[in-house]
C-alpha cells in the first residue's frame, strides 16, 4: 500500500518538526539495568540540521532509533510534525554506518526499492532516482553492483536511498564514520550540498566533533549513565565553515573539553 507521502513535495513547507518530551528509557539485562536515556527533551525545527555528539553509552543510537520509530521509550513521548512515532515510516529516511545496500542489486534498484510503496508514477519515480543519483555524484555507476563500489560510493548510495521518498526528516547514525578522512571532508560537503537542496531536517549521531560544528545549526551534547543531554551548542556562523576560525577552534574546544571531563 502506498505511503501517504507522495514523491514531490510541493515546498518545503513546515514538515520534518520534531518534539521529544520527556523521554526515559531503561534496559534491564540480566542482573543489570542500564537507564540508556532519562528525561531526555528536545525540540528540533523544520529543515534544521542537528548533530548529536557523546560518549559511548549516552544514548545516542537509543534516540536515533526512536525517531526512526525501530524502538519506542518507557515513557514520554516524541512526535514529528504532531504526530507520536510509534512505528518506521517512510516519512523518516535512515543511513548507518554501513551501507545496508543489497549486494545483488545494482545503485539505481537498491534506490529505486525505497519508492516502492510510495505513490508516484514509473517515470517519476525513474526520475527521481536518476536526480539522485547526479546528486551524490554516482552518475555513470547506476548499473554497478555494491561490491563494485569504493567505501565512499556506497555511503553515497546509502544516503540516495535514504532520501528518495523524500523523507522530511532524514536520520544519520555514523553515516561517514568507516571513511578515511579524505573522503570523509568531501561527503560533509556534499552531505551539506544535499540538505540545501533536499531541505529535509537532518538528525546525524557523529563521534567527530570537527563534523557536527562542520556541518550542523545546533550540536547537542549527551551524558551517560544516565543518558542526558548536558548541552546544546549554537552553531550561527555562516556556511561553509572554515575549521581554522576562531569561532569554530573555540567551539571544538568547548565541546571536546566537554567531553573529556564526562567520560
Ligand atoms: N537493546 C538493548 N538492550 C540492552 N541494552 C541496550 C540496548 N540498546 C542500548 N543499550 C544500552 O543502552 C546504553 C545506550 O546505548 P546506545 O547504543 O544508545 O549508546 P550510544 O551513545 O549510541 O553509544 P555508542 O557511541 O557506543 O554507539 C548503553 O549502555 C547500551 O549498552
Amino acid at each position: 500500500m502506498a505511503d501517504s507521502l507522495t514523491l514531490y513535495r510541493a515546498t518545503a513547507s513546515d514538515a520534518g518538526s520534531v518534539r521529544v518530551a520527556d523521554v526515559s528509557k531503561t534496559f534491564h539485562v540480566e542482573n543489570r539495568t542500564v537507564h540508556a536515556l532519562d528525561n531526555v527533551s528536545l525540540d528540533i525545527g523544520s529543515g534544521e540540521f542537528i548533530s548529536i555528539v557523546g560518549p559511548s553509552g549516552c544514548g545516542k543510537s537509543t534516540l536515533l532509533r526512536f525517531l526512526a520509530g525501530l524502538d519506542g521509550p518507557d515513557s514520554g513521548h516524541i512526535k514529528v510534525d504532531g504526530e507520536v512515532i510509534d512505528r518506521p515510516s517512510l516519512k523518516r529516511g535512515i543511513v548507518f554506518q554501513d551501507h545496508r545496500l543489497l549486494p545483488w542489486f545494482s545503485v539505481e534498484k537498491n534506490i529505486a526499492l525505497s519508492l516502492h510503496s510510495v505513490a508516484g508514477s514509473a517515470a517519476e519515480k525513474r526520475e527521481r532516482v536518476q536526480y539522485l543519483i547526479d546528486l551524490v555524484g554516482l552518475a555513470g555507476f547506476e548499473k554497478a553492483l555494491p561490491h563494485e563500489l569504493s567505501g565512499g560510493m556506497s555511503q553515497r548510495a546509502a544516503i540516495a536511498r535514504g532520501l528518495a521518498p523524500r523523507p522530511p526528516l532524514l536520520l544519520l547514525d555514523e553515516p561517514l564514520g568507516a571513511l578515511d578522512s579524505l573522503t570523509r571532508s568531501h561527503l560533509q560537503d556534499e552531505l551539506l550540498a544535499i540538505w540545501q537542496k533536499e531541505r529535509s531536517t537532518v538528525v546525524m549521531v557523529t563521534h567527530d566533533v570537527e563534523e557536527a560544528i562542520y556541518l550542523s545549526d545546533r550540536v547537542v551534547l549527551m551524558e551517560p549513565r544516565p543518558g542526558r543531554i548536558s548541552r546544546i551548542f549554537d552553531i550561527a556562523s555562516d556556511r561553509p565553515r572554515h575549521r581554522d576560525d576562531a569561532d569554530f577552534v573555540a567551539t571544538r574546544r568547548d565541546i571536546t573539553d566537554l567531553l573529556a571531563k564526562r567520560k
